[in-house]
């Protein structure tokens, strides 16, 4: 199984006078690896975890790989093409910061559906996810029925469901009570040590990326002139 790896990641954005720029030098994530990109609001943690999920399209320059496989070249056919969608529902499973669920589907239907879109249909599974995300009472109703934390675990359970290469996971346990945030920490590790899946989640919460040991990647942002400077740190040895 290959890992990815990001060389020469850029993002640009620019709305009127204002300008923010992401660059990553080398992003490299090793199958079985778990890595937290942490950074202050604002510093592109959402955008470059975007670019990683195949969801948001690489600037000039940027190349992005998993093994011989050019993940860049994907978006070459435009942002609705095919072989993108198949790249991004075959290589990750992806925890927005909100939910991103689909508000017509319970929640076992919700969970079920990336294994549904894979043709790799675990209904044991499926359930085991719910159990142990304390979803089980729950699990009939829609999205607009369950709090914010709620929704928030069952993203993270249908982002593990079809067992993907890579999760892909935005502020995965911000929403969360403490003990329901080192259930979610729990699995993602248990993901990665088991499945071998490489692991990228963004967090706020140092004491507990530390407390599970979970090595960190910075972002950290500079001014040069108009534009806001985002770099990715080279990791601490
Ligand atoms: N069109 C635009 N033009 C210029 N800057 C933009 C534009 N759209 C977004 N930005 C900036 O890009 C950055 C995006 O940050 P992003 O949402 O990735 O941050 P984050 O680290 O995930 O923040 P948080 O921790 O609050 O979730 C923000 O600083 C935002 O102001």
């Amino acid at each position: 199984m290959a890992g990815l790896r990001l060389t020469n990641g850029r993002i640009d954005l620019r709305d009127g006078d204002r300008a923010f720029r992401l660059e990553v030098d080398v992003l490299a994530l090793a199958p079985g690896e778990t890595v937290a990109l942490t950074g202050p609001s604002g510093s592109g943690k959402t955008l470059l975890l975007e670019l990683l999920g195949l969801l948001r399209a690489p600037g000039r320059g940027t190349a992005y790989h998993s093994g011989e496989n050019d993940l860049a070249a994907l978006w070459e056919q435009g942002a609705r093409s095919a072989a993108l969608a198949r790249g991004r529902g075959r290589l990750f499973g992806f925890v927005p910061q909100t939910g991103g669920l689909m508000p017509f589907l319970t929640v076992t239907e919700n969970v079920a559906l990336p294994q549904a879109i894979c043709d790799r249909r675990d209904p044991d599974r499926v359930s085991d996810l719910i159990d142990r995300l304390g979803l089980t009472d729950v699990s009939r109703l829609r999205p607009g029925a369950l709090s914010i934390g709620q929704r928030q675990r069952t993203a993270i359970a249908r982002a593990l469901s079809h067992r993907p290469p890579f999760i892909v996971a935005d502020e995965p346990t911000a929403a969360l009570d403490p003990d329901s945030a080192d259930r979610v920490l729990d699995l993602l590790l248990e993901a990665a040590r088991q499945d071998g899946t490489g692991v990228i989640l963004s967090s706020h919460d140092i004491a507990r990326m530390e407390r599970f040991a979970i090595p960190r990647r910075a972002l950290v942002v500079v001014t040069e002139g108009n534009s806001a400077v985002s770099r990715l740190k080279a990791p601490a040895c």
